[in-house]
């Protein structure tokens, strides 16, 4: 129980005690006011029946008439505070659900978690997307919803207690194995035991519910996982004529969905054999139970009808625990996946190793007695020295999995896994990936990504582009266009990556193989255009062929270099 309540209590911290969290608390409290004028207007009701079924019975039409027109002012007094309490639950939600979601994806982007996560993400172990937009809308609607029903519920309880307790006066009589038997009060004793009973069969029903609708969420964050992967991918897709393997993956993803859905609805279908029945009967129960009283004339009509009306509210609100256990079991899923999130975020980017970082005051890129690893301790790569000063020009060399793109990870804080020392310039640096990414958003966007473009300016923007051969898309009038209706090639995406060198004038840049999808002539031409504005810039190339353009070239060779053993603690037994 405890460990369930832990994750709800830490994810509401986050959502209430925020910049700002006070109007959110403030409207907490208001729908609970609301809240409480629900319950006074329902004792009020419970009065009501007594007033209104014994001026029936007295046949006292003004009385009857009267009470009728009580009671529709109590249903528009019962809706009015219903109606506000819901519209400000809702304003609630969003306040909540933005501030949740800030928390989410704050830790989702800080220390680079999107990336150490990914892995995980490939594996369709963890679907990110998921928790930021889902989980976090059913948290919060689920703990507006379920938190203020409870303290509600607590309230009224109290209330509908004190009143059942008054009005019970008579105790139930009958003789068993031949001693006559007494139970004072039996309606009061009745109301918790009845509830009591049905809880624990509830419990019991549907306690595997929780792990079903965890495994529910995960099946078809995984199925939507796969979707999206197809979309990103689908030119590779098509060009590989892969739809029939992506329809049998997309076929078992959903397969998984169907499977577990199966177990889940056969699982509420026993859960609903018990709580249907229950929610239909405890209307009628307490009219059954004060029968006796009713039959031996220690009852008005009034009385059994207003007594009936106090035990079923008990009973009712007591039951609210039965009524919400679909409920709860889905807070307490979403809790514990969000809260998971991130734990997983907050450790993402530890390592085990011991690589030190530190600036190099005379502009150079350097690293010193690197040893990189895989996550399983398979050694990588060792380098003793590698520098680069301001103005040069460093390729990095090597054949296909030497550990070049590691290094660029290594320098980028990226990569944990190793020892050493790596220093960076304090000037601004940039880093090319191997794979050209172009963000959501127009054309000047992805020329100027990650700033903004109003920071740069358009004319920045299209001289740029005309500097890395883009001309045909350097026209004011293509900078709105949205890139991904560009036509780009793999080529002209090369040149818009470069184009961004341009852009943001580094003082050092590591570039991944960032042109092996230009000829050679492509390759100088751009290289000298960036060369031409960047004078001084420090560049680390990594590549296959030379690079072309930039000036004079210093090779370092990583097949040179040999891999070393790691430390026998740091290897990882396969057994
Ligand atoms: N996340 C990872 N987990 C395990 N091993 C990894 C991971 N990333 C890279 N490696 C391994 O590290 C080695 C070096 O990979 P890296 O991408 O650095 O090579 P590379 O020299 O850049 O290759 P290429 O020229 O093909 O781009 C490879 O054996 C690769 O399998």
């Amino acid at each position: 129980m405890l460990t369930s309540l832990a994750p709800i209590w830490r994810l509401t911290v986050q959502c209430a005690w925020r910049p700002g969290g006070r109007f959110g608390i403030a409207l907490f409290a208001t729908i609970f006011a609301l809240g409480l004028a629900g319950v006074h207007v329902t004792v009020r009701l419970i009065r009501w029946a007594n007033d209104f079924y014994t001026a029936l019975q007295k046949l006292d039409v003004p009385a009857a008439t009267q009470q009728i027109g009580v009671f529709f002012v109590l249903v528009a007094v019962s809706a009015a505070l219903n109606l506000s309490a819901a519209w400000l639950r809702k304003l609630l939600q969003i306040r909540w659900r933005q501030g949740l979601t800030d928390v989410v994806l704050d830790a989702w982007l800080s220390d680079k978690a999107y990336w150490h996560l990914r892995d995980r993400q490939e594996n369709g172990l963890d679907n990110p997307d998921q928790r930021i937009a889902d989980d976090c809308r059913i948290f919060v609607y689920r703990l507006t919803t379920e938190a203020l029903e409870l303290m509600t519920n607590l309230v009224a309880l109290v209330s509908y207690v004190a009143i059942l307790w008054s009005l019970s006066t008579f105790p139930l009589a009958f003789t068993l194995f031949g001693t006559e038997v007494s139970i004072a009060r039996y309606m009061v004793w009745a109301a918790p035991l009845y509830v009591a009973i049905s809880s624990g069969v509830t419990h019991w029903l549907g306690k595997p519910l929780i792990p079903l609708n965890v495994e529910q969420q995960k099946t078809e964050a995984d199925f939507r996982f796969a979707l999206a992967r197809l979309r990103e991918n689908g030119e590779a897709v098509a060009f590989a004529r892969g739809e029939p393997a992506e329809r049998r993956l997309f076929d078992l993803r959903f397969a998984a969905v169907a499977d577990n859905w199966h177990r889940l609805m056969n699982r509420e279908l026993v859960l609903g054999l018990f709580t249907r029945p229950y929610m239909q009967t405890v209307l009628r129960i307490p009219l059954f139970l004060a029968l006796p009283a009713f039959l031996a004339g220690r009852l008005t009509f009034g009385g059994l009808m207003q007594i009936a009306s106090a035990f079923q509210n008990v009973v009712t609100t007591l039951s609210w625990f039965i009524f919400s256990y679909r409920d709860l079991a889905e807070l307490v899923a979403t809790a514990r996946r969000l809260d998971g999130f991130l734990a997983d975020c907050g450790t993402a980017a530890r390592g085990e190793g011991g690589i030190v970082r530190t600036s190099d005051a005379s502009g150079r890129m350097a690293v010193r007695d690197l040893s990189l690893r895989a996550p399983d301790g398979r050694a990588i790569l060792t380098m003793e020295d590698l520098a680069v000063s301001s103005g040069e020009v460093v390729w990095l060399s090597g054949a296909s999995g030497r550990g070049k793109t590691t290094l660029a990870r290594t320098l980028a804080a990226l990569w944990m896994h190793g020892e050493g020392h790596v220093a960076l310039p304090a000037g601004p640096g940039l880093f090319l990936a191997q794979q050209s990414y172009l963000p959501l958003g127009s054309l000047a966007d992805a020329v100027t990504y990650p700033s903004h473009r109003d920071d740069i300016g358009d004319e920045a923007i299209l001289a740029a582009l005309a500097a890395v051969g883009l001309d045909r898309l350097a026209a004011p009038d293509r900078l709105d266009v949205a890139v991904a209706l560009s036509g780009l090639s793999g080529g002209e995406k090369q040149r818009l990556m470069l184009a961004r060198l341009v852009i943001h004038r580094p003082a050092w840049a590591v570039l991944d193989e960032p042109t092996s999808a230009l000829d050679r002539e492509a390759e100088a031409a751009v290289f000298a255009a960036v060369r031409a504005v960047l004078p001084a810039t420090a560049f680390l190339v990594i590549a296959h062929r030379p690079p072309q353009g930039l000036g004079p070239v210093r090779r370092v060779d990583l097949d040179a270099a040999k891999p070393v053993q790691p430390p026998a603690a740091l290897r990882i037994s396969a057994a």
